[in-house]
C-alpha cells in the first residue's frame, strides 16, 4: 500500500436502475477500523455494497482499495474484499466446512483458527458438515459471517447482519465488530438499520434523495 493511499476510495462511482441514479458520484475516503452506513430505505445502502464488492458494475468512476483499482486491477482487487450480503451466501451444496475451505483456497490470508473461533462463537459445531441448503436461514447467515471474519481481507462488506441472528450469535458478532473498531490495516464496512453495540470508528448517514 503506497504511503498516501487511503485504506478505501471511491471515485464518482455511479449507477442508475431504470434511468434512475442510485448511486450518483460518490467519492469518499475510507480509513481502518469500522464504519457503519446507515440511511433510510432505498437509499443505495446494499447497492454501494455490491458496487464495492465488484458483483455490480458501476456505470461511471472507481473504487480503489488500498490503492488496487476495481476497474483497472479487477482481480487483484476481488482478493482484496469480500461481501456478505442480507441473502443467503451461495454454493449452497456444500457444507460450511467445504465452503470455507474453498473461500480459504481463494484468499491468501485466510486463517482457519480464526474461522474455527467463529464456529465456537456462533455455535455451528453441529452444522459443520450439512449441506448449506439443509440448515436454516439462520444457521446459513452464521456460516457466512463465520467464513468471512476469517478470510482476513483488506475489506469486509457486511449487510444487515446483526439481523436474524439468536442472541448468542448477536453478542458474538458485536464482539468480532468490537475487534474490527481496533483494526489498523483493515475495513469492516457494515450497512445496518440496527445499532451497532460498540463504537464505530466512522459512521456515514445517507440521506434521502
Ligand atoms: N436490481 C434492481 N433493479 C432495479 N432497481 C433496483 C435494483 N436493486 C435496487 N434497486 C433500487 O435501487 C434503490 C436502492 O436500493 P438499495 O437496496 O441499494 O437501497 P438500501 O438503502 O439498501 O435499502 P434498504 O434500507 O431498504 O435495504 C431502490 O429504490 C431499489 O428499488
Amino acid at each position: 500500500m503506497s504511503e498516501a493511499a487511503p485504506l478505501l476510495s471511491t471515485t464518482s462511482l455511479s449507477i442508475a436502475y431504470e434511468r434512475r441514479r442510485v448511486v450518483d458520484l460518490w467519492s469518499q475516503d475510507f480509513g481502518p477500523g469500522l464504519c457503519w452506513m446507515r440511511g433510510p430505505n432505498g437509499t443505495g445502502k446494499s447497492t454501494r455494497l455490491k458496487l464495492l464488492a465488484g458483483a455490480l458494475q458501476p456505470q461511471w468512476g472507481t473504487a480503489r482499495i488500498a490503492g488496487i483499482d476495481l476497474i483497472k486491477q479487477p482481480l487483484d482487487y476481488r482478493r482484496e474484499v469480500f461481501f456478505v450480503a442480507a441473502e443467503p451466501p451461495p454454493f449452497e451444496h456444500l457444507s460450511p466446512a467445504e465452503r470455507f475451505g474453498f473461500l480459504a483456497r481463494l484468499y491468501p490470508h485466510a486463517d482457519a483458527a480464526v474461522w474455527q473461533r467463529h464456529v465456537e462463537g456462533f455455535g455451528l459445531q453441529a452444522f459443520l458438515n450439512q449441506p448449506l441448503r439443509a440448515l436454516s436461514t439462520g444457521t446459513q447467515h452464521k456460516a457466512a459471517l463465520a467464513a468471512a471474519l476469517a478470510l482476513g481481507t483488506r475489506l469486509l462488506l457486511l449487510d444487515e447482519p446483526l439481523i436474524a441472528l439468536d442472541a448468542a450469535s448477536h453478542a458474538h458478532l458485536q464482539e468480532a465488530l468490537a475487534e474490527a473498531s481496533a483494526w489498523r490495516e483493515r475495513l469492516c464496512l457494515v450497512v445496518s438499520h440496527e445499532a451497532l453495540g460498540v463504537e464505530p470508528s466512522t459512521v456515514i448517514e445517507l440521506e434521502a434523495a
